[in-house]
């Protein structure tokens, strides 16, 4: 549907994150932070290889999804949260195929072994062990490339608020294979409305971004890659310096696709607005700041799932 000829080249670009050398100072720091600036401005994604995460740790993230899914119904849902989309979600009329449970603050030990015995009363160390461990080496990435994001606008100053102002969401997947002919849609279109996604999936294809243009890219990450991408949070504080693509999932086949989002997201209370140093004549301020957690409340509400853009409607500053 997009136009005939593709502004941008439909895949995402590829940048190497496993350089022992990417330290702030360092040439390599400046030149990925350029290839960062540039892949998130044009398609608010791009496809990042990062070894710090061991292969078996890599393999064993895939076995503690599926264990954790093949529990009972009755179990799973016991994963109940105030929050929405953090707690057990399931068995949806809408997309059927999906099925998701968020662990707060997956990074830290005490509340992963909190989370995983209201699973299993008896404990289940591989599973906390896995799930936290994979959780502090990738947000081990995600403050690399938030750090380089901030440098990039010349918002040093403002670094270590902003990497204080957030707490980690894993969100783990699991879609089922349609099993017909047709591909069938597993994850509506959206944006997301954290900071930075991090996503990690097994060898089930099935995740689109569409680009500026309007056209989807396939995307096919490696066992060794991770999919970074820029939320509607983000968006506003960088008032609409980087995009924040619209993305889903399609199915098809009878293989089950296994994902993982790392969701850095604002805390509850800190109010996300965008610093006067990337506010001037040529940029105007474009939303009004905004408490995430009440954005996300909006957002569920039947006005927010109707809404183009949910930020917009809540939000946005009328002259744009
Ligand atoms: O499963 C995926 O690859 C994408 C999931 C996603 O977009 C989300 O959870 O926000
Ligand atoms: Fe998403």
């Amino acid at each position: 549907m997009g136009s005939e000829t593709p502004l941008l080249p439909l895949h995402l670009p590829v940048i190497d994150f496993s350089n022992q050398n990417l330290k702030p100072g360092e040439p390599e720091w400046d030149l990925t932070r350029a290839d960062v600036k540039k892949s998130l401005q044009d398609y608010g994604c791009f496809e990042a290889t990062f070894d710090r995460i061991p292969i078996e740790l890599r393999k064993s993230i895939f076995e503690s999804l599926e264990e954790l899914f093949d529990l009972p119904l009755q179990t799973k849902l016991k994963n109940v949260s105030k929050k929405p989309f953090h707690g057990y979600v399931g068995q949806y009329p809408m997309v059927p195929l999906y099925e998701s449970m968020g662990i707060d603050d997956s990074d830290v030990a005490a509340k992963v072994t909190a989370f995983t015995e209201k699973l299993w009363p008896q404990g289940n160390n591989s599973f906390s062990t896995t799930i936290q461990s994979f959780s502090k080496k990738l947000s081990e990435l995600d403050i690399t490339i938030r750090r380089m994001i901030m440098e990039s606008f010349g918002l040093v100053n403002y670094i270590d608020e902003h990497l204080h102002s957030t707490n980690y969401l894993l969100r783990v997947m699991k879609y089922t294979g349609p099993d017909t002919e047709e591909t069938k849609l597993g994850l509506n279109t959206h944006t997301d409305k954290n900071i930075v996604t991090i996503l990690y999936q097994n060898h089930v294809e099935g995740l689109e971004v569409q680009t500026k243009d309007n056209n989807w890219i396939k995307v096919k990450p490696s066992q060794d890659s991770f999919i970074v991408m820029i939320g509607d949070s983000l968006y506003a504080l960088l008032n609409g310096r980087l995009h924040s693509p619209y993305h889903r999932v399609m199915m098809t086949g009878t293989e089950t696709r296994y994902s993982l989002g790392l969701f850095s997201i604002p805390k509850a209370g800190h109010i996300v607005s965008s610093p006067d140093e990337l506010v001037d004549e040529e940029h105007p301020r474009l939303f009004n700041p905004f408490d995430h957690v009440e954005f996300l409340q909006f957002y569920y509400t039947e006005a927010g799932q109707r809404s183009q853009s949910a930020l917009k409607t809540y939000c946005g500053i009328q002259s744009q």
